[in-house]
């Protein structure tokens, strides 16, 4: 809605709801994409129709002519699918060029046909509205977002396509009625169909890396020998391993082909520079292990950036740290890193990623908690301490920001995959220190990383200094 707002010029709240969609279901119109939504998606201002009506389309560029056909109606902008490119970008990918055969069927890539350079702009853009829209409270507005350093420009990925260790394609069971009638025990296998919730059939992946496109061969083929057994629809899961062959454990990546693994109970071994990380297949871990490196050297740097004060940051605190990623990797120069994590498998993995990394368990630890707690086990000088925070796409909890402003960590690293709330807390953090009359904190630098190259998605990194 902000980026509906700011094409059509006027505010959502003079909109009158009765206002009824302009069309017939299915019309086709031409339109021109004025802007791309955070989405992905293009969006078309049509000034005469409906008091200004919005058409949102898919798989498109700002400037093209389309022919798109509208088939859902909203307040104040209709969605439509894309029918005809009339007048082509000069920078749209060519179709031949387009990686996937089945970009602009599958749900999973929007950006396919837009270059990764303006990929890039693209996502800076996303962030960049993210805290323009999300961050702004009027009493802040005043005292701080002036302060808003530029958002940076967002830092590529070293490859884009070929990145995804892990996979999580779909079917469905077959349909009771087809196999009564005898008819062909076939089922899709797959990702959604964009726009739908039915399942599109892909045999490989292009974003996925080659060891996972192999699982997923295997798995396709299991899949459709043995459908008659299932009597639902299932998820699996494909995620790329080095196998470890046990007494032949070195500090160094194995030297072996990598494997595809499909049990949620197994455990993945995988090397992030020289640190080796082992967690269970079904936990979170970062899905782009060929940007980690730079992610993790620029949180790095950004955990030991001067403060405002004469301190030094010496204590380091990983708040959602999974299978401790961030503690681990970022544990040189701090005295004790403490990490808290709400999922026992991961925390397990954490402690053991310790003792396989060589780390002391003296000054480095991982407690299993809700992060909302984390400060109770902490007694750490705020003044020396820095907060690395990297929660799930709902952000943080208003309990976590409370205890956050009563500790009053000096270096805050924020990492999300979700912008706007990652702005959201923002504002919510700068509120609570407004509400309390406290300085409050310096917003240093925003950037985004392209964890996820062709996809809309951006992962952001925003650090604070504590004034
Ligand atoms: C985006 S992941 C980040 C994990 C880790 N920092 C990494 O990069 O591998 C978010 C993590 O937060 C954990 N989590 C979710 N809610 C939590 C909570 N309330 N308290 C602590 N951890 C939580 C999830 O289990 C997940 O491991």
């Amino acid at each position: 809605m902000h980026d509906i707002v700011e094409l059509r010029g006027h505010s959502y709240w003079d909109w009158d709801p009765k206002t009824p969609p302009p069309f017939q279901n299915f019309e086709e119109l031409e339109v021109v994409i004025g802007s791309l939504a955070q989405s992905g998606e293009g969006l078309a201002l049509l000034p005469d129709r409906g008091n200004g009506w919005v058409i949102v389309v898919p798989f498109v560029i700002p400037g093209e002519k389309v022919k798109a056909r509208v088939y859902r109606h909203n307040w104040g902008y209709s969605h439509a699918d894309l029918v005809e490119v009339i007048e082509p970008a000069a920078n749209r990918i060519a179709d031949q060029d387009v990686l996937c055969k089945y970009f602009s069927k599958c749900a999973g890539c929007q950006l396919q046909h837009i270059s990764y350079a303006d990929q890039m702009k693209f996502k800076r853009q996303v962030v960049e509205n993210a805290f323009k829209n999300y961050a702004v409270s009027p009493p802040l507005l005043a005292k701080y977002f002036a302060d808003l350093p530029p958002i940076d420009p967002v830092s590529q990925s070293p490859i884009q396509s070929q990145y995804r260790t892990k996979i999580t394609p779909h079917f469905e069971a077959l349909n009771p009625k087809h196999q009564a009638a005898g008819m062909p025990q076939q089922v899709q296998i797959g990702f959604l169909r964009a726009g739908t919730r039915r399942i599109l059939d892909i045999e490989e992946c292009p974003i996925a890396t080659p060891i996972v496109n192999e699982g997923m061969k295997v798995m396709r083929a299991e899949v459709q020998k043995n459908i008659a057994s299932y009597k639902k629809g299932a998820t699996m899961l494909l995620r790329e391993s080095n196998p470890i062959i046990p007494g032949t454990e070195s500090d160094d990546p194995p030297k072996t082909t990598k494997i595809c693994i499909t049990n949620h109970k197994d455990t993945i071994t995988e090397w992030v520079g020289k640190f080796r990380f082992d967690y269970p297949a079904g936990s979170f871990f970062q899905n782009n292990n060929a940007i980690l490196p730079s992610l993790i050297g620029y949180v790095q740097q950004q955990l030991h950036l001067p403060l405002s004060t004469t301190s030094s940051i010496k204590y380091l605190v990983d708040a959602y740290c999974g299978s401790g990623l961030f503690g681990i990797t970022c544990h040189e120069g701090f005295k004790k890193v403490l990490g808290v994590e709400i999922s026992a498998a991961s925390i397990s993995c954490a402690s053991n990623n310790l003792v396989l990394n060589k780390l002391s368990t003296d000054t480095t630890a991982f407690h299993l908690d809700d992060a909302d707690k984390i400060f109770a086990h902490i007694d750490f000088p705020s003044s020396e301490t820095a907060l690395i925070i990297d929660p799930p796409r709902k952000g943080c909890s208003e309990e976590f920001l409370d205890q956050m402003v009563a500790f009053l960590p000096a270096r805050v690293v924020y990492v999300s995959c979700n912008v706007q709330t990652q702005a959201r807390d923002l504002q919510g953090l700068l509120d609570r220190c407004v509400a309390k009359g406290l300085p409050g904190y310096r917003v240093e630098a925003i950037r985004g990383f392209d964890l996820f190259p062709q996809t809309r998605h951006v992962e952001g990194v925003m650090t604070l200094t504590r004034l």
